[in-house]
């Protein structure tokens, strides 16, 4: 059998068995015994998680289910509309325990994980899984892949500090969209298997709101805050078991991972068996540098593609940046609109700290906070199993070793952590823009020239290369063709205000898109100019999750909302309606459905599809003026 019930699913809870359980709940049946309001916000140390069950709503209606995300985890579609599927997305049933029985001290029980984070370059404390709550691992027999299931929004746990574990319904639809585009356009990311609304639960923020539960899944969820806790409680015993359960669980056994590599290589080797040591003396590398270099290397390949997407996440904190380098939580996140490198979505964000610029340095900033919490792994080089060592920890007489050895691996990793950024970002964007290489000099002339073009023009990011898939050589192939042609790139109603004159800003992009032709007609001449178009459809989506877009879809399951609360008998069975559907201009409706459709199989639109899609985006558009001032900050000079 390939696919499977959510009650059928294999399923395991390696994460429970094989890290330190919250001392106060050390097993499965002790928490369930608990009254829940004994659960609630406190410190826990020397622990990884607690078990901790969910706190589902009563009344729930699922409306959203990610196709994808099904497939992913090998269930069968054809049991989404199942109690147990129904009653386990929205926390009203432990699937692994029989009728609620009591649980034994080896179940799998549902727990929510302990972590910390620097939060805006400051240390947080203690942060952990205030209102999201694992349920199982499960894994793939196709695939092999495996991933750990949570709900957000299922309650408090101790990790809620002062807030309620809950979660709302505009932030859940925003996460459920978001996840689900990213991982359609390849980009790493958590995923989302389901959303359900709780219309008549009442959730407090400014006002009063709905609540809501999404099921997501990930290979991982821990994060660079997971080792930032322990490393700040001086707990090395915890450390430790991490990053060994990371290697051997998460990224499948210490020989999957990096090996070494010379200075111009950037395709290391894997099969490296556990104990091997390479390198010389303060270069000496052992185990845990090549976890290092593996979640270094991921999180530089993420990095990349937000960059060439134009993704912003808003809030990189530690807490916010995970091991397997994955785009994880989705708070104030957006897909930049005209390009503008200093753009954040995040309105507190007044120093720009995570602007868009910013995330592939704040990822390193990030990444060498875990490198600190891994540094005496790292740095121990040969001695990282000595009894003494794992015991009481490095002896006076060889910490300066241990220190400069771990100072000069973090530092080379940083190196090799540029080097994967760049290959990765040229990659994508050798791709986006249609080439089959990228030559000595088209970085400059051709890569930074369009960025500077766009953003000096403020025009849209993502359409361009859209735009940019469909010209043709022949339509470039004279000044006065280009200059035409460079109409198409201007936003519906013409150029923003404050870019200066049509007439320069059409010889600007004829210039750059006669340097475009000379590298296509490269790269392309004994090749059919559809192959081409294709191949750039297929990485340059129609369509991206814009933030007035969600907030469209938002608004209207709100109304819908308000509706079902006056009258228990309207509208819940329209829900799901509600949710796909969106308004994009006033007399039409397209179905998100559709267009989600259309993320998930960029290349299958047709000509005539597409062409409708690009007069609705433009109409769309033009209205989206409208919401400007509210997603993009203020340039701050
Ligand atoms: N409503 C809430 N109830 C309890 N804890 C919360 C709530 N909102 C946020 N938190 C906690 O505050 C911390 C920071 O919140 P943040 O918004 O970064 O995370 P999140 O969106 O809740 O979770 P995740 O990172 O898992 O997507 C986390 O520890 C989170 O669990």
């Amino acid at each position: 059998m390939s696919t499977f019930s959510i009650r059928d699913l294999p399923k395991t809870n390696t994460f429970t068995q094989k890290l330190p359980p919250d001392p106060q709940y050390p097993t499965p049946s002790s928490s369930h015994k608990e009254e829940r309001s004994k659960l609630g916000p406190r410190l826990v140390r020397e622990a990884a998680y607690t078990y901790v069950r969910p706190d589902g709503f009563e009344k729930s209606e699922l409306v959203g289910v990610s196709q994808t995300a099904l497939k992913d985890l090998a269930i069968d579609p054809s049991t989404v509309e199942s109690e147990d599927f129904k009653d386990t997305v929205a926390g009203r049933k432990i699937i692994t325990l029989d009728n609620g029985t009591e649980p034994k001290d080896d179940a799998i029980y549902p727990w929510a994980q302990c972590y910390g984070g620097y939060q805006f370059g400051q240390w947080a404390g203690q942060l952990g899984d205030g209102r999201a709550i694992s349920l199982f691992e499960t894994t793939n027999p196709k695939t092999k892949a495996r991933y750990e299931l949570q709900l957000k929004g299922a309650g408090k746990t101790p990790y809620s500090r002062f807030a309620d574990g809950r979660a709302v319904v505009r932030s859940s639809i925003r996460e459920f969209v978001v996840s689900e585009a990213l991982n359609a356009l390849g980009i790493p990311t958590t995923r989302a298997l389901s959303l359900t609304l709780a219309p008549q639960a009442r959730v407090r923020r400014e006002t009063m709101e709905p609540g809501a539960i999404v099921a997501r899944f990930a290979q991982s969820w821990l994060r660079i805050g997971t080792f930032d806790l322990p490393r700040s409680r001086g707990d090395r015993d915890t450390i430790r078991k991490l990053a060994d359960y990371a290697a051997e669980e998460v990224f499948g056994g210490w020989d999957k991972l990096p090996g070494k590599i010379d200075s111009n290589d950037t395709t290391p080797s894997t099969g490296v068996p556990k104990d091997e040591l390479q390198g010389e003396t303060e270069h000496q590398q052992n185990r845990y540098t090549r976890l290092y270099r593996e979640i270094v290397r991921r999180n530089a390949k993420m990095v990349a593609y937000w960059q060439a997407y134009a993704f912003t996440n808003g809030v990189l904190n530690t807490d916010n940046t995970s091991i397997m380098g994955l785009s994880i939580d989705f708070g104030p996140f957006a897909f930049l609109d005209n390009f503008d490198p200093n753009y954040t979505p995040n309105h507190d964000d007044h120093m720009l700290r995570y602007a868009y610029k910013n995330q592939p340095s704040i990822i390193w900033w990030n990444l060498v906070r875990l490198g600190e919490s891994l540094g005496e792994l790292i740095g121990s080089g040969d001695r990282c199993d000595e009894e003494e060592f794992v015991k009481e920890g490095v002896r006076k007489d060889w910490a300066d070793e241990l220190v400069k050895r771990a100072e000069t691996l973090i530092e080379a990793t940083g190196e090799e952590y540029k080097a994967v950024f760049m290959a990765e970002y040229k990659r994508l964007m050798t791709a986006r823009l249609g080439l089959k290489q990228c030559k000595e000099g088209d970085f400059e002339t051709l890569y930074s020239e369009l960025l500077d073009t766009l953003e000096a023009l403020e025009l849209d990011f993502n359409h361009t290369f859209r735009k940019l898939s469909h010209i043709s050589t022949e339509q470039i192939d004279s000044e006065e063709k280009r200059k035409e042609v460079a109409g198409v790139f201007f936003h519906h109603d013409g150029l923003g205000s404050l870019v200066g004159e049509e007439k320069d800003a059409r010889q600007r992009i004829a210039k750059w898109l006669e340097t475009y032709r000379t590298r296509v007609l490269e790269d392309w001449s004994d090749s059919p100019e559809e192959e081409r178009f294709a191949a750039m459809r297929s990485v340059n989506p129609k369509f991206v999750p814009r933030s007035w877009i969600l907030d469209e879809i938002i608004e209207r399951v709100e109304k819908k909302d308000r509706i079902i609360m006056s009258s228990t008998q309207e509208g819940t069975n329209n829900m799901e309606k509600m949710i796909f559907e969106r308004s994009m201009t006033d007399k039409e409706l397209l179905s998100l459905k559709d267009v989600y459709e259309r993320i998930t199989n960029p290349t299958t639109i047709s000509q005539e599809a597409y062409r409708q899609l690009m007069q609705q985006i433009s109409a769309a558009d033009q209205r989206a003026k409208a919401y400007k001032p509210k997603y993009l900050k203020k340039k701050c000079w």
